[in-house]
């Protein structure tokens, strides 16, 4: 047995916490609550704000989303990235060439309060004496004890980063803080000529750092009607934002700390074409320029020392891709410490050559292989900025690290779902990069909540990243996401992993809005009640027995759907008289009793209660089944990296029923509060219609 089948590296999600779909509403028993307690105007006016997107965005059956979110640009750069300026085009998708001499807008406020910022002067001999130093063979990462003889850290980030200390001090203890630890931010690109073509739509709505995705689904019926998922990340960046911004946005505030002995990595996650490589590519070269110039002014004269490589992790190995993709290997020295044997690290001193080398590793990645870019999407390419320091302004000996940035443009997220296809290279290949990517995901929340173990051994790749797992460290998540209806599947994964990596985040938006959320629902109950719906509505089979000989005694009226209208494409509330008819045409009709004020405050204190017991329950039902359905994802992946000669299967699959027959025993519990909460539904309604 292989012990890689008993970690739980990873709980990739199948649903959401924070998804309040609209049909959500309506089919869950929240939704039925409302409409028990004629609060179904609440759906609609939920809905009718769909109704405004749709008829306002789309007309004649397009659906385009107006997303209202400020335009960073000019707007004219959906799919021209305008270069940084004063730069001719030399990298393709938007990575301006750049000088020296000429730093991205913005980190200059940044650091404003760097008040002993120096006018262009020359770089010290030291940094001129090589613009490409072939430094190393075998490169040690992150020795935290060679880090200018530094103490120990303390996990816990405190206090701002003091740059003009750290300039001229180097026993400044202080820990950059004002970076959040771990930053997640969707970018959204625009819909492609491809789906254009097809008359896909664009599903995605942002607003500032809020985005709803609009899933076109079918009920058994076949009639469609729209799911409306809503996210909440740090930062959601829409079709119009520059490359420019989106580096603004993500890694620019974490450059001028991995000069104080933090390791940073910004990786983009999300289905291929997506976007991944055209927002990843530039962010290295900026970085670069800003690092140099903190290197060439803030820093100046401190024997800092900037070093690039690449390298890319395919299949579960490893290749150097700026040295004709040999093969490298990963080694622990004896003080723990990850070492990529063979890798090439370059010294470098300018702009010019960072982007030489960039551009040789992308060639390298992608023609490297035989269909080039199929195969880059099943590869993560990882790129880094190393930060070290020449000991005692001793430059024989090696410098030592002070901190270090990655850029990963991870492998497709969907490349992890080929665990089924028949070929087997490919299954294990899916496998691995679904391996990498829950394993990725652990490591950043494990992190994020400053555990002290990190998973970091679930993968190659987090094997890999462990020095930038350990100690001070930050993360900047990019997800990635195409528009158009017909990625919806694949952008809710994308959305969901992302999701999941900062809704345990303790700084992280999730709880917040949940919280939010379920207040605005609360405070609605306030508003004047509208006719209450009948109670088999909400609970289902188990009252048939009891409503038996009562049929007079309560309203009926259908359930309220949002019915695609084929006119106009719009979505409508169903709610006319002609639809409170029941099956057999009789019309079920009767006036309600009239309700004091203090029968409704009491009844909305109840009603208050009541509906926090079912969110509860709701939530841990879904949990349970966000668990179960993780186990068995990750088992199934398992399965197939087990799929091996010598190994027993059957040890798997007995492990996997046990697992199934645990989770099967905790929905049974569900089950019975569930029974539990109807019966008193039942009481309360009973009170509640006795005119209490
Ligand atoms: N924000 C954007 N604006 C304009 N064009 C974009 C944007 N994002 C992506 N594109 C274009 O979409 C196409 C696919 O993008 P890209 O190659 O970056 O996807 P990817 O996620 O890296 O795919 P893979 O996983 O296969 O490598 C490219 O032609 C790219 O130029």
């Amino acid at each position: 047995m292989n012990a890689v089948g008993r970690q739980r590296s990873g709980t990739s999600t199948t649903h959401h916490q924070r998804q309040h779909s609209d049909n959500f509403l309506e089919a869950s028993s929240n939704g039925r609550w409302l409409q028990s307690a004629g609060l179904q105007h609440l759906q609609s006016s939920s809905n009718s704000q769909d109704f405004g997107y749709y008829n306002g965005g789309g007309g004649q059956g397009t659906r385009m989303f107006k997303n209202v979110q400020r335009s960073y640009s000019s707007g004219s750069e959906i799919f021209g990235e305008p270069l940084t300026p004063g730069a001719a085009g030399r990298m393709n998708n938007g990575g301006g060439q750049v000088s020296s001499n000429e730093f991205s807008p913005g980190l200059l406020d940044l650091h404003s309060f760097d008040t002993e910022l120096l006018s262009e002067m020359e770089v010290p001999s030291t940094f001129d004496a090589l613009s490409l130093d072939k430094f190393t063979r075998g490169s040690s990462f992150g020795d935290p004890e060679t880090y200018l003889g530094y103490g120990k850290q303390s996990d816990r980030a405190r206090g701002l980063p003091d740059i003009n200390g750290m300039k001229g001090s180097t026993t400044d203890k202080e820990k950059p803080s004002n970076v959040a630890k771990i930053k997640v931010v969707v970018r959204k690109r625009p819909l492609n000529k491809k789906e254009l073509a097809k008359n896909e739509e664009d599903i995605i709505e942002t607003h500032s750092n809020y985005m709803a995705v609009h899933e076109t689904k079918l009920k058994v019926d076949l009639t469609e009607y729209v799911e409306k998922h809503e996210f909440v990340f740090d930062a959601v960046l829409n079709e119009e934002v520059s490359n420019d911004e989106v580096y603004r946005e993500t890694v620019e505030p974490i450059v001028p700390i991995i000069f104080q002995q933090t390791k940073a990595t910004c990786f983009a996650y999300g289905q291929t074409g997506s976007g991944k490589t055209y927002t990843m590519k530039p962010l290295p070269l900026k970085a670069s320029r800003d690092i140099l110039r903190l290197m060439h002014h803030t820093y100046r004269n401190q024997g800092f020392q900037l070093f690039v490589s690449f390298f890319e992790i395919y299949g579960g190995k490893l290749y150097d891709l700026l040295n004709e993709r040999k093969k490298l290997f990963m080694r622990e020295d004896g003080k723990k410490q990850v070492c990529i044997v063979g890798l090439d690290e370059y010294r470098v001193s300018d702009v010019e050559t960072i982007q030489d080398l960039i551009e040789r590793g992308n060639a390298t990645r992608s023609t490297g292989t035989t269909g080039a870019n199929e195969e880059s999407s099943r590869s993560h390419a990882i790129l880094q900025l190393a930060i070290k320091r020449s000991v005692n302004g001793n430059n024989s000996k090696p410098p030592k690290p002070v901190g270090k940035l990655s850029f990963i443009d991870l492998a497709g997220s969907e490349r992890g779902a080929d665990t089924t296809d028949n070929d087997k290279q490919t299954r294990t290949e899916g496998a691995e990069i679904n391996k990498s990517l829950l394993a990725l995901k652990e490591c950043i929340r494990a992190l994020d909540n400053d555990q002290n173990h990190i998973p970091f051994r679930g993968s190659k790749l987090t094997e890999v990243l462990r020095d930038s797992f350990v100690g001070n460290s930050r993360t900047v998540m990019i997800s990635c996401i195409s528009p158009s209806s017909g990625s919806s599947e694949h952008t809710l994964n994308t959305l969901r992993y992302a999701d999941r990596v900062k809704s345990l985040s303790k700084g992280g938006v999730s709880k917040k809005d949940v919280l939010s959320a379920t207040q605005n629902l609360r405070e609605s109950t306030s508003v004047p009640l509208a006719p209450i719906s009948t109670i088999e509505d909400y609970v289902g089979e188990s009252w048939d027995e009891d409503k038996d000989g009562e049929d007079e005694d309560y309203y009926e009226e259908e359930k309220p759907t949002w019915q695609k209208s084929s006119k106009n494409d719009m979505y409508n509330y169903s709610n006319s008289e002609s639809n409170l008819k029941k099956s057999n045409g009789q019309m079920k009709w009767k006036e309600l009793p009239p309700k004091s004020d203090a029968r409704l405050a009491n009844s909305d204190t109840d009603l208050d209660s009541l509906l926090k017991e079912e969110e509860d329950l709701v939530n841990a039902h879904r949990k349970q089944v966000e668990e179960t359905m993780d186990i068995v994802r990750e088992e199934m992946n398992l399965l197939v990296v087990a799929d091996q000669p010598g190994n027993q299967l059957d040890d798997y699959i007995t492990k996997l029923n046990t697992i199934l027959s645990q989770k099967a025993d905790g929905i049974l519990q569900l089950q019975n509060r569930l029974a539990q909460f109807q019966r008193r539904l039942k009481e309360h309604d009973v009170l509640a219609s006795s005119g209490r």
